[in-house]
């Protein structure tokens, strides 16, 4: 691409995640400043993140974060006089290792929490699961904040795995999407299904969906639901 494509690249993965933090709180998936959305610039080796412990409300397109995928701050470039995110070097970890990500998203969303701080995956047992994650929400490891250790957690237990969430144990989901947007959208339906399923189990035993059913379920959600023009994994 020419400078110019790669700038304007860059400007609308600014806005997209900007825009798309409002999305964790519109749902209820963050409180204080937990949590962060970051999105891959396509066709170069960037991507944007938001600045650590900044208000929400407080968040812009100038004040994203441009990084490499080696989770170094490009100099030079608005936001670039503050720290990003905490969980930079994951999401770095997550886009060098999975190509065919375009977005990664951290929350710390009560009921997908409280799984995470059982270690306890959320079976598959509500057909909104199926469609939209093909199975469970798999449990990560234990990693702490800081480096890579929680990338390679998230990449160890997502890759090849259908689900885009998942539960790091004794923290909470991260999740991954063809685009940023895409990511969102999975840390939404993660908690809508671990509150669902944490409901069910309060009230009783709850009863597992056969694997013929859930492949089928998948295969229909993710090719023929919506609109052909919608993102399609
Ligand atoms: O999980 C943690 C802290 O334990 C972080 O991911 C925060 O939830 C968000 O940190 P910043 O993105 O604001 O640095």
């Amino acid at each position: 691409m020419n400078d110019n494509a790669v700038e304007a690249a860059i400007a609308a993965v600014r806005a997209d995640v900007a825009l798309l933090h409002g999305e964790l709180v519109r749902y209820g998936l963050v409180v204080w400043t937990g949590g962060n959305v970051s999105g891959r610039v396509p066709g170069t080796d960037y991507f944007v993140i938001k600045p650590s412990g900044v208000a929400y409300d407080d968040l812009t397109p100038d004040n994203m974060i441009l990084c490499t995928l080696d989770g170094e701050v490009v100099p030079g470039t608005p936001g670039s006089e503050r720290s990003p995110s905490s969980d930079t070097a994951a999401h770095a970890y997550v886009y060098r290792e999975m190509p065919e990500v375009g977005g990664v998203v951290h929350t710390h969303s009560s009921y997908a929490v409280a799984w995470a701080a059982r270690g306890e995956e959320i079976p598959c047992v509500i057909t909104g699961m199926a469609d939209e994650f093909g199975g469970p929400i798999p449990v990560g490891p234990f990693a702490v904040i800081g480096d890579d250790s929680i990338g390679r957690g998230i990449v160890e237990t997502l890759r090849g795995h259908r689900s885009r969430a998942v539960l790091m144990r004794n923290h909470g989901p991260f999740t991954i999407g063809v685009t940023a947007k895409d990511a969102v959208k999975a840390a939404v339906m993660c908690e809508d299904a671990a509150r669902s399923v944490h409901l069910a189990r309060q009230a009783g035993e709850v009863i597992p969906i056969p694997q013929e059913k859930i492949d089928a379920l998948y295969a229909r959600y993710q090719n023929v639901y919506g609109q052909q023009e919608d993102e399609r994994r």
